[in-house]
């Protein structure tokens, strides 16, 4: 049997050769093996069952024609996925991401990551994850409703509430997820909690909409509690507008912190006064709009093209809630000059692998995506659980689990570093812990 080194390595040539095409997924799977040696070494089973083996490899990846009609009456073709890529430990689940940018490594890597959160949370849930090519931005409501309507006529053949459960990602809220239960429900005829991020009026859970933010705000604050310290008073840099940026600005201004910048895709704003949150959810989620708005409402603010991690101010935190690999090596660099001592991640692998490297090399605390930003898929199973009882519980009933459950995942994260001996590498403990409740279950149920 190969020694735990070996193994890794062979893995990843395995992976290159397989799908050389794929770089997301490779970046998320490497980073995951590089961290799994202390596992391997003391449970060789796992490597004799090639439970790795298994695990970087989906169940199923699914990718279907997607055919729509614009306002126009022009017949477009999108390209739509679902990747189910674990299920040892629950039905598969994960959002749908529509993006321009959407392919099949994008969706890989973050159904791939999906798999450990999902772990993490302590709820039954395997992972997956979908999407499409298409871009929701400049289309009307109407065009939108036919797309979700065409995705979930495929979609709607693979899915199930013990078999894969969709929520939204990128581009998909509620609008979306309203478009696409009812195609699914007029295709099935069935109330069975299909999708969630639902609307409260048919089936939603309160505080899911915040959930991802607030969530990593809970666990941000069991970061920095455990360092001695606490939000009070210190200064945050966000990317993003979106659902995820906007309730994480919500909690940690409910926490003292002062969160000086929001971006989009164009570029970001700067408030030294502190970001003024009914502005931004007026511009973004009213009016659909730009952050370039912000700074002709606010008159303390100013608006810069290119990325917010690019601008030179002091801070002491960093929270990436916009999209993967948003921050390089020598954004990192930037950060560790400008004196932030944390950094914890809203988004999907914002952080490249150059990136993870300098917070370690600089001595910045690092709290990972998969860990960090597991609140959103933890309100999402709470809705199943919700969904199967036929009740609603309080938005205080929901945010109360939402926040023991991020605390329990630092926990859980902080005590594989310890018991591995990693020096604070909470990245490495959030992977291990995900990993070795996904590996027993996996190798009580055999070859699957
Ligand atoms: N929603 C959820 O519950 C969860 C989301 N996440 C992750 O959080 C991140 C944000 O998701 P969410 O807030 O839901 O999505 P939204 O669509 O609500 O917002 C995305 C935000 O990120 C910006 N953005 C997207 N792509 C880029 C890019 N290439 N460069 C710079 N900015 C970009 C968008 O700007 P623009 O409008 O210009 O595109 C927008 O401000 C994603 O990585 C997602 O996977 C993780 C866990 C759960
Ligand atoms: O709520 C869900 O099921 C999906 C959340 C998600 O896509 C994520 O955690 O990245």
């Amino acid at each position: 049997m190969a020694d735990a080194e070996a193994y890794i390595k062979d893995l990843k040539e395995t992976i290159t050769h397989r799908d050389p095409n794929q770089p997301e997924f490779q970046e998320a799977a490497f980073t995951v093996l590089d961290t799994l040696k202390p596992v391997l070494e003391k449970h060789p089973e796992y490597i004799k069952a090639n439970i790795l083996g298994e695990l970087v490899e989906p169940e199923r990846a699914i990718q279907f024609r997607v055919p729509w009609q614009d306002d126009e009456g022009n017949y477009q073709v999108n390209r739509g996925f679902r990747v189910q890529f674990n299920s040892a430990i629950g039905p598969y689940k994960g959002g749908l991401r529509l993006h321009p940018s959407v392919n099949l490594s994008i969706i890989k890597f973050l159904g791939f990551e999906q798999i450990l959160k999902n772990s993490l949370t302590g709820l039954p849930i395997g992972g997956g994850k979908g999407g499409s090519d298409f871009n929701p931005k400049d289309k009307s409501d109407s065009e939108i409703m036919r797309f979700c309507q065409s995705f979930m006529t495929e979609l709607q053949k693979h899915i199930g509430p013990d078999l894969d459960v969709p929520a939204g990602d990128i581009g998909v809220g509620g609008r979306e997820i309203g478009y696409l239960y009812g195609q699914y429900k007029r295709l099935n005829g069935s109330q069975n909690g299909i999708l969630t991020g639902k609307g409260l009026e048919y089936g939603g859970s309160l505080a899911r909409t915040e959930a991802t933010g607030f969530g990593l705000i809970y666990y941000l604050n069991a970061l920095i509690k455990d360092q001695g310290e606490s939000l009070k008073g210190k200064t945050i840099k966000i990317s993003g507008a979106g659902n995820v940026a906007i309730y994480a600005i919500q909690k940690a201004q409910e926490n003292g912190a002062k969160v000086v910048t929001a971006s989009d895709s164009n570029g970001y704003v700067y408030d030294p006064n502190g970001i003024d949150l009914d502005t931004v959810k007026q511009i973004k989620e009213v009016e659909r709009g730009r952050i370039k708005e912000y700074a002709d409402k606010i008159s303390s603010a100013t608006y810069t093209e290119g990325s917010v991690w690019d601008l030179d101010i002091d801070y002491d935190i960093a929270l990436p809630c916009a999209t993967q690999n948003e921050i390089s090596g020598d954004e990192a660099k930037l950060i560790a000059k400008d004196g932030a001592k944390y950094v914890a991640e809203g988004a999907n692998m914002p952080s490249t692998t150059e990136a993870i490297q300098v917070y370690k090399d600089k001595g910045i605390i690092y709290g990972p995506a998969k860990a960090a930003n597991a609140g959103g898929v933890a309100v999402s199973a709470l809705e199943m659980s919700q969904n199967s009882e036929r009740l609603s519980w309080t938005f205080e009933d929901v945010d109360g689990q939402l926040k023991d459950i991020m605390e329990n995942i630092y926990q859980k994260s902080a005590d594989a570093d310890k018991e591995y001996d990693l020096g604070k590498d909470y990245q490495a403990g959030a992977n291990i812990a995900g990993f070795e409740k996904v590996a027993k279950a996996m190798l009580a149920q055999g070859l699957v």
